[in-house]
């Protein structure tokens, strides 16, 4: 049985452990709320995160990042995207030297413009062939129910890849492969930022037709940005790309999607999260339109969600400057 460790004990992460467990794994889940460990630990649930789900007896919850990471030969990390480089500052020693880090966030950081990936290898030193990304159609909630779902595990090393996908491979969660690091990642980060734009057009009442138009150009634009950065055009058509645009902009279980109609709305997006959830798009915008720019990289659907997020453009204002633009040509 292989041992695991998971950094973040919000939704994803506590899901994430469950799945561990069910594929055999010995799972330590580290909270940063020492209640919330208790409670994983005592109870077996993680009820502010995921109401309604009873956690496996191998899922061990803990406040000591010490003891969790004691003796781990997987370390997965799921904290939020802007937290994850001071999480790791703190964590550095305590790393396993060999094993594989497992990143979950979908997100760019604010200030750098790095990708997660970049974020793990400079703050821990690691070796590029150690550092993993799992990433695709993964609501939290439907995964710890154990209904069915499909990611990806990416790494530039095949090995570390397939030791990461043989412990989380379960009877309802099927990973598959690729060695495209920063194709996968990019596809994460900047499908937060469509599902946000997408919760902008339902908000307006715009209909299906303007929410496909979104979702399609969206993806255009993700895709242009990836293989800018040097990813592969093939990967935005696969399970991280085209998968969790589907899954996030079609589900009210999405954070993002949600918060999208809260700013059509008029609301806070505060006012549709749980207390300590994140919606990534909502910081990971301003971050994506910016490593856009360094690029030259067009990115019109998220200079939008940028603008309405800061408040400095109204929704439906920013949904006719995207309908008054020059005509270009389709994809990509
Ligand atoms: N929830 C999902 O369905 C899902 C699926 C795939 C990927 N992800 C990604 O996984 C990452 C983690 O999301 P999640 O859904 O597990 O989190 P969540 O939104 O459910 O909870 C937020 C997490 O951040 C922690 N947190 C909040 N403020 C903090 C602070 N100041 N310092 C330290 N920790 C703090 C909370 O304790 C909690 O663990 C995100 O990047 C998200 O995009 C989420
Ligand atoms: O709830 P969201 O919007 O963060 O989306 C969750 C996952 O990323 C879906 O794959």
């Amino acid at each position: 049985m292989r041992r695991a460790t998971v950094l973040g004990a919000g939704g994803w992460g506590t899901a994430f452990a469950l799945v561990l467990a069910d594929a055999g794994c010995d799972v330590r889940l580290w909270a940063r709320r020492p209640e919330v460990a208790r409670e994983v630990a005592e109870r077996h649930t993680n009820t502010a995160y995921l109401p309604g789900v009873e956690l496996p007896a191998a899922v061990r919850g803990t406040a000591d990042a010490a003891e969790a990471l004691h003796g781990a030969d997987l370390v997965v990390l799921a904290v939020p995207a802007q937290l994850l480089r001071e999480h790791l500052h703190r964590w550095r020693d305590l790393l396993p030297p060999a094993a594989p880090l497992v990143n979950l966030a979908k997100g760019v950081e604010v200030g750098t413009g790095a990708l997660m990936a970049d974020v793990v290898r400079q703050a821990t030193g690691a070796d590029p062939g150690r550092v993993v990304a799992v990433s695709g159609p993964n609501l939290a909630l439907e995964v710890a129910r154990r209904q069915p779902a499909a990611t990806v595990v990416a790494c530039a090393d095949p090995a570390a890849g397939h030791a990461v996908a043989d412990a989380c491979t379960s009877a309802a969660f099927r990973p598959y492969l690729s060695d495209d690091v920063v194709g996968v990642e990019v596809a994460g980060a900047v499908k937060n930022v469509v599902a946000l734009a997408v919760g902008i057009a339902e908000g307006l009442g715009l209909g299906d037709n303007a929410k496909a138009a979104v979702v399609t150009r969206g993806l255009a634009e993700t895709a242009r940005l990836g293989v800018a950065l040097g990813a592969r055009a093939g990967t935005f058509a696969g399970l991280a790309g085209a998968g969790d645009l589907v899954a996030t902009c079609a589900s009210p279980l999405s954070r993002n999607h949600r918060a999208g109609l809260a700013l059509a709305r008029g609301q806070q997006v505060a006012d549709v999260l749980l207390p300590g959830q994140v919606a990534e798009g909502v910081r990971s915008a301003p971050a994506v339109l910016g490593l856009a720019r360094r690029h030259g990289v067009d990115m019109p659907l998220t200079e939008q969600v940028v603008d309405v997020v800061a408040g400095r453009r109204d929704a439906a204002e920013a949904a006719r400057a995207l309908f008054a633009r020059p005509r270009t040509t389709d994809w990509i």
